[in-house]
């Protein structure tokens, strides 16, 4: 198969070149990071020492939109919600929850795909490479793709693929033919038809999980950012792309966020996952996140209120990007 894991033509791909697909990566953890906690308003609970996680999770919160419900679950739909003291308390936690289910998943099946985002995510994700992750998990069992990439070259400031390398990828011995980047020579439409080949390669080889529900590819975690503007992935508020329900990676080529050219996974592939973690910090991001949570509704939904997995939804906010719930 042609696909973009055989172009690498930048330094950083001789890392990565595979006799087969283009990949890279590795986990575990799972338990109860939920653990149902007592609230004290109606709408927005804050508590702290939660039962059953490490003392170094002792700044995160626990926050339901519904204290009537049972257990740490929000409204239908939702998800679950945890909000941080501060991105280094969340940064511990995400480290946590991604390690587990990757031990979870690599136990159930031998392997653990993860879905990676570009931005701010990969520095939320640095405990992962520091002890006892980076030691302790297995990362022989990763597999790792991109939600979106810039259309750029591998080496560029841009590319997603490199802020993961750099940040990620580089310090831990996720094995180079496990992670799955675009073929950066080819043209954006090129590079979402190559990438989507390669899914289906995947599903086909069963790399990839299928959903008994809808058939498409399930993977087992995606790690989710989230724009100032609402946007996840490479859709965009008010851009057709988010009603696109026929391709699995499509392209966009008027980006409003630099730059233009991108491909990104679309929101039936988004939502079929087994798991969604969505990462968000920071006080300008406050908007979306209270357009997605708060009680308020609105008729033309955020992209990031489109986000809704067959599995589980959890939001690692900090309390920034929580201030107005
Ligand atoms: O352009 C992008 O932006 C989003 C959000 O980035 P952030 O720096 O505000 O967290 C990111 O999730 C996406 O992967 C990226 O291509």
């Amino acid at each position: 198969m042609a696909s973009s894991s055989l172009h690498f033509s930048t330094p950083l791909r001789s890392l990565y070149s595979s006799p087969s697909l283009r990949r890279l990566p590795r986990i575990p953890f799972q338990a109860s990071l939920f653990s149902p906690q007592p609230t004290t308003r109606k709408t927005l609970a804050l508590s702290t020492g939660i039962s059953g996680v490490s003392g170094s999770d002792s700044g995160r919160f626990c926050w339901r939109a519904k204290a009537s419900m049972a257990g740490t679950t929000t409204e239908k739909g939702k998800g679950k919600v945890e909000v941080f003291n501060s991105e280094e308390d969340l940064s511990v936690s995400l480290a946590k929850y991604t390690a587990d289910l990757a031990n979870k998943f690599s136990k159930e099946k031998g392997s653990f795909t993860v879905v990676l985002s570009g931005g701010s995510l990969i520095k939320s994700l640095r405990k992962l490479v520091e002890p006892p992750y980076v030691d302790s998990v297995d990362w022989s069992t990763w597999h790792v793709f991109w939600v979106d990439e810039r259309v750029v070259p591998k080496d560029h400031d841009d590319s997603n693929y490199k802020l993961a390398f750099d940040g990620f990828l580089s310090k831990v011995p996720i094995l180079p033919g496990n992670v799955y980047s675009i073929n950066d020579a080819l043209p954006a439409e090129g590079a979402a038809d190559d990438y989507e080949t390669c899914l289906k390669h995947l599903v086909k080889s069963g790399v990839i999980s299928v959903s008994t529900a809808t058939e498409l590819p399930k993977f087992d975690l995606m790690l989710l950012g989230m724009g100032p503007d609402g946007h996840v992935a490479s859709l965009f508020p008010g851009h057709p792309l988010v009603k696109e329900t026929e391709r699995w990676v499509t392209f966009i080529k008027d980006s409003p966020k630099p730059p233009p050219e991108r491909i990104t996974f679309t929101f039936p592939v988004i939502n079929a996952s087994a798991h969604i973690a969505l990462v968000i910090c920071g006080a300008g991001k406050a908007g979306p996140v209270h357009a997605a949570l708060g009680d308020g509704q609105n008729s033309d939904p955020l992209p990031v209120q489109m986000v809704s997995p067959e599995g589980e939804l959890v939001w690692f906010l900090d309390k920034d990007a929580a201030s107005k719930l």
